[in-house]
């Protein structure tokens, strides 16, 4: 015998039912959809962050949709440098690389970060499939040229951008049925042997862009978008490319390369580009399964 109060239960059912049917346009529109997802450093600090965030690609997958994981890990690139000593410094938003640092960068994302992710993903079975932007020559990377910052030039030392993506071994992981998960590192192709350090959301970009992915969904840890940071009345809750265009010059920090990456993406041929909360459980799915999705898109 249940002694359950029926009517909250019949008032639950329903609400739950209904999240379920809102979600059928997006799973009919999605199937077969390449969509990349770039897992911030910061999300991953978080082991309940990380866990609903596995569970969000495994659903994905699940449903039809081809979910490719770009992941950083700046804060762990942080934490292994000052347990070794070592000094860097951010300019632009890029981290100042030298051949010392760029070894521990390579360690901490594909001998670290990116087993510890593939590792939560396969907690629901055998889906991830970890490779880095070396593997395969899946980035092709050039050093970048010094930038300006503040108005004086910066050289950032061993930081690459990606400039050309060959899809072959991400493409046939997916037709494996498989989760790849890339850490963003490029061998240099103008010094064969040599291995730069990419910023995470420009190579999910790039990717995206390779790929004709139909969304790229980078996670951080801010709301999205704020037009006059730190006024958090400012969130931009959507934003074409030309209005990012004219907006980029203000940005600062650690928004300039994500701004840039969904500029580039949308302009690349993706169809969307957000910029989503990853303190906040299961935002990929709210973001992927709803109408108006959260954060901040950035539209063609
Ligand atoms: N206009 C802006 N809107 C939102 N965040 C901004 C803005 N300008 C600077 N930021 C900063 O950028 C940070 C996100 O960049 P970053 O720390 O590199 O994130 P992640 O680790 O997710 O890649 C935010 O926490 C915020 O402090
Ligand atoms: C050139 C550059 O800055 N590379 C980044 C790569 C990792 C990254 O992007 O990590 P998040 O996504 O966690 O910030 C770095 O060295 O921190």
């Amino acid at each position: 015998m249940s002694t359950t109060d029926k009517t909250l239960d019949h008032e639950h059912a329903a609400v739950r039912a209904e999240a379920l049917i809102d979600s059928l346009p997006w799973l009919k529109k999605f199937r077969d959809a390449i969509m990349v997802i770039k897992f911030g450093g910061n999300a991953m600090i978080d082991d309940r962050l990380m866990e609903a965030f596995a569970e969000d690609v495994v659903y994905l997958r699940h449903t039809g949709i081809r979910p490719v994981v770009v992941h950083g890990g700046g804060p762990q690139i942080n934490a292994m440098l000052a347990r070794l000593g070592i000094e860097s410094e951010f300019r632009g938003g890029y981290r100042v690389t030298t051949p010392e640092t760029m070894d521990v960068v390579r360690m901490v994302l594909t001998g670290k970060v990116n087993p510890e992710l593939v590792d939560q993903i396969n907690a629901h079975g055998p889906l991830a499939a970890g490779t880095t932007g070396e593997d395969a020559g899946l980035f092709v990377g050039r050093r970048r040229p010094p930038i300006e910052v503040d108005g004086e030039l910066v050289d950032l030392g061993l930081v690459g951008d990606v400039i050309d993506v060959r899809v072959a071994p991400v493409l046939a992981l997916l037709d494996a049925g498989l989760i790849p998960v890339v850490s963003s590192i490029a061998p240099d192709v103008d010094r064969p042997g040599d291995s730069l350090n990419v910023n995470a959301d420009a190579a999910a970009s790039a990717l995206a862009s390779a790929l004709g992915a139909e969304k790229l969904v980078i996670l951080t840890d801010v709301a999205g978008l704020y037009a006059d940071w730190p006024d958090r009345d400012s969130l931009v809750s959507s934003i074409t490319a030309g209005e990012l265009e004219e907006l980029l010059p203000s940005l600062e920090s650690g928004m300039i390369p994500k701004m840039h990456a969904c500029l580039d993406a949308v302009r690349g041929g993706v169809s969307k580009a957000a910029i989503i909360d990853g303190r906040e459980p299961h935002s990929v799915l709210l973001e992927i399964f709803t109408e108006r999705g959260i954060g901040t898109e950035v539209t063609p």
